[in-house]
């Protein structure tokens, strides 16, 4: 091996992989993909006779500790893509076990729009006298002169709507979103899809198989228009061709994400078109942030008049699915947990139960995190909430009557229906960014008393009478069998969906206690068996305490005595008990709760507590199971 090139992420691996392709035929040099997600023993037989490796560093690692004969002597040139990245955090431990394994003489090169210069980062490296090379170095604005960057406020419970309506009047256009966390990324591709936006819906994040993951980079990559919904995996490196708008549903967690983010569009002298949306309580710090890194970005208005609710329609998709309802509060749970631990004052300031309303929600699940917290912050919001309506609305409105509103064509009128749905105002200069403007006039208004009527006259309009499916396209294709979305009663719907809740909440109490009685009971019995059996006693089937099992299970048939009917004690050999315990003990296993959320890149901060994924999902964990029999055995595994 005599050049290594290493990228945070497979798609990017992939991608530079593809690119090398393309040039590789025209020389006399071998080169090879190593990410996860492929066969291991397949790339072991390859390693050593490979001029070239792109990989990710975890699979690389594990190859210098399982690949026989494997080493790096001979590398020459090692190149970091996405150094920055590469080289914190999550990585930083597989960097290093990667860096001791590499021969100290070599050239090292580094990638990335947001290029470290850390001296610590450079000195894990043992660089020498490192050059610093820089395209837009003396450039006025970190970002491409071609690409228009705008945001909105916008509350948590209005995201959704926003973005539903931002798709419909963009259905001739390729736009990626951006959100924070896999389970809410998923949640809207799967709602989304249901409601027929009339283009094509992908998703990408780090819950999805690897060849999901690529058939959607490929899929995404040929599209002319579509929407990729995806979490941050996709946010740096991937060549997307075409992208026209990069939409930010949820805030960056800094501004080099936020610099990777909008760079898939406007690449290579292309034009792009960037909308972040941000929370009332991160606008000031963000823009702040964006402006000092010399990033031009403009504020404009939602007209909430033209925005679609979809509110109603998601309630009724969850009501009439319960996977989806499922997936709604795990999506939930989730976003918040990730806002929770990125930025706790925006946390705070969300009102949980409206968000919940808008992800389709009866009302806000209980945050496992938080749980005691959430009455107080309801509190708290309330309070907040008074104050900005009160004081810093007349601000607002003062500074509305001094400012220029314009009206900014945002391809509206691409589609007939959909004319003017999304038409948003800009009501802040440029230069316009003191920080004294900044805290003026920034509160966006409620919706006034008409205009929440006519969301509700167009949420009429959401209500289908005709029952269309469409292609993934949007094409309509014929009459829809498998799904009863039309005319349903959304009220009705509201109130099964509650009572359907404290059902479900009793029967799974019920359940839980049920099973943990169960538990105990067959743990007992085992216990009882082991210990006649190492007595070297005959074990029974009527005896005492069989009875007292059997009663556990027939509770209405308690009277379970035996007679001088029932068969004769019969001998049981001590294999024929271990087997009965192992099947036993797997039932077990499987009831277990202690099931792991596996993320994937880590860029989907889990659930932790009561997770609700926690509580379906089966345990396969054979070696818990024999650990738990060998245990019971005496024996040591
Ligand atoms: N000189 C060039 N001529 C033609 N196309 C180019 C040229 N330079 C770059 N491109 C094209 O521009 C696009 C972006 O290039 P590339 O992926 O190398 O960018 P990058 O610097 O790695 O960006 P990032 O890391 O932010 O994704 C690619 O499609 C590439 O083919």
């Amino acid at each position: 091996m005599a050049a290594l090139i290493i990228s945070p992420t497979r798609e990017l691996a992939y991608q530079s992989f593809d690119v090398l392709k393309k040039i590789g035929k025209f020389h006399d040099l071998s080169f090879g993909l190593v990410t996860g997600g492929m066969l291991l023993k397949e790339e072991a037989k390859r390693m050593n006779s490979t001029n070239i490796v792109i990989c990710t560093p975890g699979r690389l690692l594990q190859h210098f500790e399982q690949t026989p004969n494997f080493t790096a002597d001979d590398l020459k040139i090692l190149v970091l893509d996405e150094a920055d990245k590469i080289l914190h955090l999550g990585f930083a431990d597989t960097m290093n076990a990667i860096i001791e394994a590499l021969p100290k003489q070599r050239q090292t090169i580094l990638f990335s729009a947001t290029q470290t210069r850390s001296v610590k980062d450079l000195a894990r490296l043992s660089l020498k006298k490192p050059i610093y090379v820089s395209v837009h170095e003396k450039a006025k604005e970190t970002t491409p002169t071609s690409l228009e960057q705008r945001y909105i406020v916008c509350k948590m419970q209005d995201k959704v709507n926003t973005l539903w309506s931002f798709i419909k009047s963009h259905k001739h256009k390729k736009i990626l979103v951006f959100l924070s966390c896999c389970k809410q990324t998923r949640y809207l591709y799967q709602v989304f899809k249901k409601m027929h936006p009339g283009l094509t819906i992908l998703c990408m994040h780090g819950h999805m198989k690897q060849h999901q993951r690529m058939e959607v980079y490929d899929s995404f990559s040929r599209k002319q228009h579509a929407v990729l919904l995806a979490t941050d995996v996709a946010a740096r490196g991937l060549d997307f061709p075409a992208v026209n708008w990069v939409v930010q549903v949820d805030k960056p967690e800094n501004v080099e994400t936020y610099i990777h983010r909008v760079g898939r569009t406007a690449r290579y002298e292309k034009s792009g078109e960037a909308l972040l949306l941000l929370l009332p309580a991160e606008e000031k710090k963000m823009v702040e942030d964006l402006i000092k890194r010399k990033i031009p970005i403009v504020k404009l208005k939602v007209n909430r008049k033209q925005l679609f609710d979809v509110t109603k329609k998601l309630e009724s998709l969850c009501a009439s699915n319960k996977d989806l309802k499922d997936n709604a509060q795990r999506a939930f749970i989730s976003s918040m947990k990730t806002l929770y631990v990125l930025d706790k004052p925006s946390f705070h300031s969300v009102d949980l139960d409206a968000y919940a309303v808008s992800l389709g929600l009866v009302q806000a699940p209980t945050l496992p995190f938080i749980g005691k917290l959430k009455s107080k912050v309801k509190g708290q919001g309330e309070k907040e909430r008074n104050v900005t309506d009160g004081s810093q609305n007349s601000e607002f409105e003062k500074s509305e009557n001094i400012e220029r509103t314009i009206a900014l064509d945002f391809g509206m009128n691409e589609d007939d229906d959909n004319d003017n749905i999304y038409n948003i105002v800009k009501d802040v200069q440029e230069d316009e960014f003191s920080s004294e403007k900044m805290e003026q006039g920034l509160v966006p208004d409620e919706p006034s008393k008409k205009k929440k009527s006519s969301a509700k006259s167009k949420l009429k309009l959401l209500k289908y009478t005709t029952r269309i499916t469409f292609d993934e396209d949007g094409n309509p294709e014929g009459e829809d069998k498998d799904e009863d979305v039309g005319g349903l009663n959304i009220d009705e719907a509201k109130e099964r969906m509650k009572q359907q809740d404290m059902l479900d909440k009793e029967l799974h109490r019920q359940n839980v206690k049920e099973k943990h009685r169960e538990k105990r009971l067959k743990l007992k019995e085992k216990r009882r068996l082991l210990e006649m059996e190492k007595r070297g006693q005959s074990v029974t089937e009527n005896d005492e305490t069989h009875d007292t099992y059997e009663e556990t299970y027939a509770s209405t048939d308690s009277n379970s005595e035996s007679s001088d009917d029932e068969p004769k004690p019969k001998k049981v050999r001590l294999e024929d008990k271990e087997d009965t315990l192992q099947e036993m003990t797997s039932e077990e296993s499987d009831d277990s709760e202690n099931t792991t959320d596996n993320d994937d890149e880590g860029e989907d901060i889990g659930d932790d507590g009561e997770d609700i994924t926690k509580i379906d999902e089966p345990d396969d964990d054979i070696h818990k199971t024999e650990a738990a029999v060998l245990a019971l055995l005496g024996t040591n595994p």
